[in-house]
Parts: C-alpha cells; sequence; structure tokens
C-alpha cells in the first residue's frame, strides 16, 4: 500500500475505533436524531437510496421507517455478483429480507436487483452515502471498497449525475478539515453531509 492508501487506512483506524466506543444507547440516541435531521430535509414521499447500517454506523433505520411510512420509497444497495466490484440496487420495505453477505459484515436485502440506470430512469433521487468522514469540501472516506467511488464514476460517464443528488451520513466529529485525510483523483465528492446535529452543504 502507498503513503496514501496508509493515511487513508489510519484515518478508517481513529473513526472505528471511535465508533466502536459508543454503547448501544448512545448509538440508539444518535440514530434518533439523526432521523428528526432528515425528517425535516427530505421531502415525504420522495425516492431515497440508502444503506442497512453495519453495526457501527450512523443508523438511518429510524429515518426509513419513517419515510416509508409516510409513503416515500426506498432503494438499498446490494454488491453485485459480478467479476468487476459494483453495487445493484432493491426495492425495499421494512418486511423485505435481508441476508448476510458471505464476507463483509453486512445485511442485505434479498430479491431482484436493478443497475443504478434503470433505477435512475423512474426519476432522480437522493441518495445517503454511508461514510467513515467526510471533509469540508464534501470528500468521502468510505469503507476502503471503492463501490461508491466506481458508481459514480459511471454515472459521470452516462451524463446522469444530475439525477442524483449525494449527502453523506456521518456521526458526530467526523466531518473533518480539508488535509485531514488525503484525497484521490477518483473520489467522488458528496453536495451534503448529515449529522445527528444538522444538514450542512457543501460547497465543491
Ligand atoms: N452499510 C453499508 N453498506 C454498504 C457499504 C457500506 O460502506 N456500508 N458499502 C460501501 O462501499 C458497500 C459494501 N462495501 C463494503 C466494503 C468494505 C467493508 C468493510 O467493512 N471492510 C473492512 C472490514 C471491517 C473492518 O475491518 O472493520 C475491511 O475489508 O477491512 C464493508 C462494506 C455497499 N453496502
Ligand atoms: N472509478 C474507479 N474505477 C476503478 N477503481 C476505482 C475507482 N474508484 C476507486 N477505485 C478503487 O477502489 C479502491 C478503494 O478506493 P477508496 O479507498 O477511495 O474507497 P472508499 O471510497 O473509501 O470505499 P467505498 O466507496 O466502498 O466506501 C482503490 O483501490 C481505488 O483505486
Amino acid at each position: 500500500m502507498g503513503e496514501i492508501g496508509a493515511a487513508k487506512r489510519q484515518v478508517r483506524g481513529r473513526v472505528r475505533d471511535a465508533r466502536r466506543a459508543l454503547g448501544a444507547e448512545a448509538r440508539r440516541r444518535l440514530g434518533d436524531a439523526l432521523a428528526r435531521v432528515l425528517e425535516e430535509h427530505v421531502p415525504a414521499g420522495s425516492r431515497v437510496a440508502a444503506y442497512l447500517p453495519m453495526p457501527e454506523e450512523p443508523d438511518v433505520r429510524p429515518f426509513l421507517a419513517h419515510h416509508l411510512a409516510r409513503g416515500g420509497e426506498v432503494a438499498l444497495p446490494r454488491v453485485a455478483e459480478t467479476a468487476e466490484p459494483q453495487l445493484e440496487w432493491v426495492d425495499w420495505t421494512l418486511e423485505a429480507p435481508t441476508r448476510r453477505h458471505p464476507v463483509l459484515p453486512l445485511d442485505e436485502p434479498e430479491g431482484p436487483g436493478r443497475e443504478i440506470e434503470r433505477l435512475l430512469d423512474q426519476g432522480p433521487l437522493l441518495m445517503l452515502l454511508p461514510a467513515l468522514a467526510v471533509d469540508t469540501r464534501g470528500h468521502r472516506l468510505g469503507q476502503g471498497g471503492g463501490y461508491y467511488d466506481r458508481l459514480f464514476a459511471r454515472l459521470d460517464a452516462a451524463g446522469r449525475l444530475t439525477d442524483v443528488a449525494a449527502w453523506a451520513v456521518v456521526g458526530p466529529g467526523e466531518v473533518l478539515p480539508p488535509g485531514t485525510f488525503p484525497v484521490e483523483a477518483h473520489d467522488l465528492q458528496v453536495e451534503a453531509v448529515v449529522t445527528p446535529e444538522r444538514l450542512r452543504r457543501l460547497v465543491l
């Protein structure tokens, strides 16, 4: 691994350690606070792409439950079983089944998956992206798979970036000054970051 990879890994490790130190009760309160922020900013009945959190990630499920109850639509990503690493998208409701990924510590939706372009054929959507940290220019540090970077590179190539509003979701203390972690040419930029405190729109 090069210097950049090592520096990203160090910041990932710090954030993961801090997240692990939180108790279940603190995580629950943060998930509820996150829901209140998202409920204020996401129009009822709109289309949202989100994620099923791993145990230490910001818990968007309270928001998703509220959004679905008010007529919203939710799609979730699944790691596709294709040769090249990519995500596919599954329409989701609270009753829909999930299954454990064979390798990653992830629950994923079951049922038919679609390419991102097919999801967007139904109209533009808001995408909530899991992240370990975001800098105030909108650069996102993810788990290190490069899945979302590839997804947005593909949307860019297809001329469909404008169909997706990308908001990263992080916990308290995870919006960092530029330079705290290195940024590479392939790293996507999000237009906003959501924390349990507030929505912060970023100047790209
Ligand atoms: N909840 C959630 N779903 C998601 C993502 C995510 O970050 N969070 N992904 C975002 O791309 C995709 C799956 N990619 C992932 C890539 C790596 C790891 C991961 O945890 N890797 C670590 C193992 C855990 C650890 O060491 O703490 C690793 O490989 O070192 C998880 C998901 C799609 N779904
Ligand atoms: N557009 C792309 N095409 C091919 N490979 C890519 C692309 N974007 C990123 N990658 C590769 O993916 C790997 C992980 O990148 P990075 O560390 O930025 O992941 P991340 O954004 O933190 O992960 P994730 O999006 O899965 O949460 C790197 O090896 C990188 O070269």
